[in-house]
């Protein structure tokens, strides 16, 4: 798809958007598996199902309701993708990040990325939250890949500080007050859909990785591309393939995200008033 209608199609969206929701919040979250119900914790919510939304891929996985959700967090304004788009159920990665691309266009200035993941590292249970530092793409793939849309972003942009410094402080802020012990890490994004084998998951850990999944980096690499500052914070659902040697089912990871959902919730509500606050003083 050449950038410029992708871009018409991104516009559209946006577009249409808009007529529901006039001014959209500066900060958004993608959920992750199994953390739809986040959506539920806004207050003054308007919902604008995918399905009404010109060119939005519809999610095909359990776990991921197709919603866009705009309220309130404590009087904080959040706009909630309840739903994502992953490389395995067929979409190309244009398709996949092109919610990254929608709310770019309304003015998103802050993304918050959240995922399910296997904790590939032993001090890394089931049910510890992952604030990433840094990611491996193994997909195969760039979802930059193609003629570059020089309005949006550089053709070869930066990645040596992918998840911002600055949030990633302020959610270990958050998490203090919260007396959780967040953890730190490097993602690893496979392709999918079928697990990991145990091989794969000793490479990764050779490799450098803590978590894996098989979203998220297509996401975070396409809002740096426009200048999004993000953050990720990554659920570990299970252990990967062969670190306990039991086995991974996705009603496992779904119902492992729904168990985090009040703690990882939070979090991100702390993260979320706290830029606002920034923004109402201006230093955001
Ligand atoms: O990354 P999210 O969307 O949270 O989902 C994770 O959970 C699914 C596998 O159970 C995969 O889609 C993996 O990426
Ligand atoms: O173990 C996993 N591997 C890949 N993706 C995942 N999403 C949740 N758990 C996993």
């Amino acid at each position: 798809m050449p950038p410029i209608e992708l871009d018409e199609r991104a516009s559209e969206a946006a577009l249409a958007i808009q007529a529901t929701i006039p001014k959209p919040p500066k900060v958004a979250v993608v959920l992750g598996s199994g953390l739809g119900a986040l959506a539920n914790r806004l207050a003054d919510r308007t919902i604008v199902p995918y399905a009404k939304i010109p060119h939005f891929p519809r999610p095909t996985v359990e776990g991921h309701e197709g919603n866009l959700v705009s309220g309130t967090v404590a009087g904080a304004p959040l706009l909630v993708f309840q739903g994502r788009f992953h490389y395995y159920e067929g979409y190309g990665l244009d398709e996949v990040t092109f919610p990254i691309r929608v709310m770019k266009r309304l003015g998103v200035r802050t993304l918050i990325l959240t995922a399910a993941t296997g904790g590939i590292d032993l001090s890394l249970p089931a049910g510890t939250i992952v604030c990433l530092k840094d990611h491996l793409n193994l997909i195969g793939s760039n979802p930059l890949r193609g003629p570059n849309d020089e309005r949006v972003g550089k053709r070869f942009p930066d990645m040596t500080e992918v998840y911002s410094h600055r949030l990633r402080d302020l959610a270990f802020e958050e998490a203090d007050k919260l007396g959780l012990n967040l953890a730190s890490g490097v993602y690893a994004c496979l392709p999918g859909p079928s697990y990991e084998t145990p091989a794969e998951i000793r490479m990764l850990r050779i490799l450098g990785a803590d978590v894996v999944g098989m979203s998220t980096v297509p996401e975070a690499i396409v809002a740096r591309h426009a200048g999004l500052d993000v953050l990720a914070l990554a659920l570990v659902t299970n252990a990967a393939a062969g670190v306990s040697g039991e086995i991974i089912s996705h009603a496992d990871v779904v119902e492992a995200g729904l168990k985090a959902t009040p703690l990882i919730g939070a979090l991100i509500e702390g993260v979320v008033q706290r830029l606002d606050a920034e923004d109402r003083q201006g230093t955001a």
